[in-house]
């Protein structure tokens, strides 16, 4: 991740100046006002570099929508105005009132914004890593795994299943003639029975199982600790639902065609199992379709 200069900016600018600050107290030495006044110039000059760059950042770029950003350099800003209020006052030039307003209550109100800036841009950095990683693994239209994601766990799941000597089932499912459905009802009735069948797939498995679409109107289940009585009365289980969602919506003939494979211990990956299942599944569909076939 590389990290722009313009971000990086501000902070330089206050080490920088700090830093000449403590080098010129040290090597000064000189009684408490002048250390003060040297101190007082380093800072100040920061703080107003920073102000400038930072009005700067506002006008070229927009900040209006990152509104935490500005919150947390108005905290900084007001904390590098209780630090100069604070020099102010030790040289006696403030009386009482004007150093708890200059300096004790800018750091209060500087160090709060400081805390709540900060915490909001952390919640919402993390808030949309998690959107970006959903938008990742998981499929637009179905909000189920997407085939990528779905390998990935498929595989972890196959790795699993060696160790343990536990079958497992591959469930591919098409449905039947599905271009119809689009061409019929058009192209949002077909969006739709994609996502009531993804959501009934996802509420029919247990928790151990993973659901995918593969893509288009093909999906895919893997059951796990399931053998082969297991994942045939789930295929038919799917297909009677089908059958009663078409009929609800008045069309009849909505089937699924469906191939099975069965853990095999001569998979040498999850690849194997999935190839299998397709055969299964080639065979269903050159023949009569709406069936199931175990491979
Ligand atoms: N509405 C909608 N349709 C899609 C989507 N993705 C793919 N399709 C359509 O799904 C159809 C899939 O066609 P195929 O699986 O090749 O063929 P089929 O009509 O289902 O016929 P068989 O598979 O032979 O039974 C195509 O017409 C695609 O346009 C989608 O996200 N939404």
């Amino acid at each position: 991740m590389t990290i722009p200069f313009a971000k990086l900016f501000p902070a330089l600018v206050i080490s920088i100046f700090t830093l000449i600050g403590i080098i010129l107290t040290a090597w000064l030495a000189q009684p408490v006002e002048e250390v003060s006044i040297t101190r007082f110039f380093a800072q100040a000059i920061s703080a107003v570099v920073l102000w400038v760059w930072i009005c700067l950042l506002s006008v070229v770029r927009g900040w209006k929508k990152r509104n935490y950003e500005r919150l947390f350099m108005l905290g900084v800003g007001l904390f590098y105005f209780s630090l100069v209020g604070g020099f102010l006052s030790e040289l006696y030039l403030f009386d009482t009132y004007l150093t708890v307003f200059c300096r004790d209550i800018t750091q209060a109100v500087g160090l709060a914004l400081m805390a709540y800036g900060s915490f909001h841009c952390v919640s919402r950095n993390l808030a949309e890593r998690a959107k970006l990683e959903r938008m990742a693994s998981h499929d637009d239209l179905t909000h189920i795994l997407n085939r990528r994601a779905f390998m990935i766990s498929a595989q972890k799941q196959f790795e699993r299943a060696k160790t343990d000597h536990s079958p497992y089932c591959l469930v591919l499912m098409d449905v039947d003639d599905f271009k119809r459905i689009n061409d019929q009802y058009g192209h949002k009735a077909g969006d739709e029975t994609l996502s009531a069948f993804a959501n009934y797939l996802k509420n029919s498995v247990r928790q151990s199982d993973i659901v995918c679409r593969w893509g288009g109107d093909e999906f895919v289940v893997l059951l796990a600790n399931a053998n082969e009585q297991v994942g045939e009365e789930f295929a038919k289980r799917i297909q009677a639902m089908l059958k009663v969602y078409g009929g609800d919506r008045g069309c009849q003939a909505l089937t699924i065609s469906i191939g099975i494979s069965v853990y095999h211990h001569d998979d040498i990956s999850v690849e194997d199992a999935l190839h299998r299942a397709d055969e299964a599944m080639f065979t269903v569909k050159h023949d009569h379709k709406n069936a199931i076939s175990v491979n």
